[in-house]
């Protein structure tokens, strides 16, 4: 699992791949002048691929991140998932490609205090009148220790198995890509390294191609290729 898997010497933008990204750009507007959170970001990510992205705060991952969920647009320079340009999709499409294509996990839980962990996880699909594929969601809270949980309540939960049950929610649609934003970063040590395991292990046994921001390098460590934000630029 550790380890740097290698794709090839060819340049970034002459390979296929999950989610590719040509010069992208991103520039905030603030009170205080322009703030270049992305300055100029090639990068190829390949179905099934599990990839870290570190570096210093204010670096730019989670806008990078932010832009690869579509949760944000760059300013300039072409984003594709599965070879379609989503910078040139109406919100429209955006919306649904999200609502199809991506899992999110973040470092807060974001589960809803007042629905039960089964309805927390099975609500967006509710809401975007997708169906509820009970046995996978059962196989899913199985593995993740989690299945006696399923009718209480966030604040019955430990906050690892709080993130496992976000984790669930992320994968309940079965997404293709799952974007996890510092998943650990509440957790401690052991909780954190068996959220990491469930991680790897979800996504051995369904394929979702993992992009994840990480300040640790112990959870870097699980990724098949690790990546370093400096300027807004990825450096190595
Ligand atoms: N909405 C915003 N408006 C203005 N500037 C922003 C905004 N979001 C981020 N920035 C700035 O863009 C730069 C990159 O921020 P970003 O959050 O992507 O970094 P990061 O590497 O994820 O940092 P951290 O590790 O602290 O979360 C920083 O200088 C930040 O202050």
């Amino acid at each position: 699992m550790n380890g740097q898997r290698k794709y090839g010497q060819r340049k970034e933008c002459d390979r296929m791949g999950m989610v590719r990204l040509e010069g992208i750009r991103k520039t905030y507007l603030t009170s205080h002048g322009e703030v270049h959170a992305l300055n100029g970001v090639d990068l190829t990510v390949e179905e099934g691929e599990f990839l870290a992205i570190m570096g210093r705060s204010g670096s730019g991952k989670s806008t990078l991140l932010n832009i690869i969920g579509t949760l944000q647009k760059p300013t300039a320079g072409s984003y594709f998932l599965r070879e379609r340009q989503v910078d040139q999709m109406t919100e429209k499409e955006i919306l649904e490609l999200r609502r199809r294509e991506i899992g999110f996990v973040f470092q807060q839980y974001r589960l809803l205090a007042s629905y039960t962990i089964w309805e927390n996880i099975c609500m967006p699909l509710a809401l975007d009148q997708m169906e509820v594929d009970e046995e996978y969601i059962q196989n899913l809270a199985e593995r993740c220790g989690i299945l006696e949980k399923l009718d209480a309540y966030p604040d019955q939960l430990s906050g690892g198995e709080q993130q496992r049950a976000a984790l669930i929610r992320a994968m309940a649609h079965k997404p293709s890509i799952v974007i996890a934003d510092e998943p650990t970063g509440n957790l401690d040590y052991r909780t954190g390294m068996e959220i990491m395991n469930l991680i790897t292990e979800c996504r051995l046994s369904f394929g979702q191609t993992i992009l994840m921001v990480t300040h640790d390098n112990e959870c870097a460590s699980y990724a098949d290729r690790v990546i370093a934000m400096e300027d807004g630029k990825i450096k190595n």
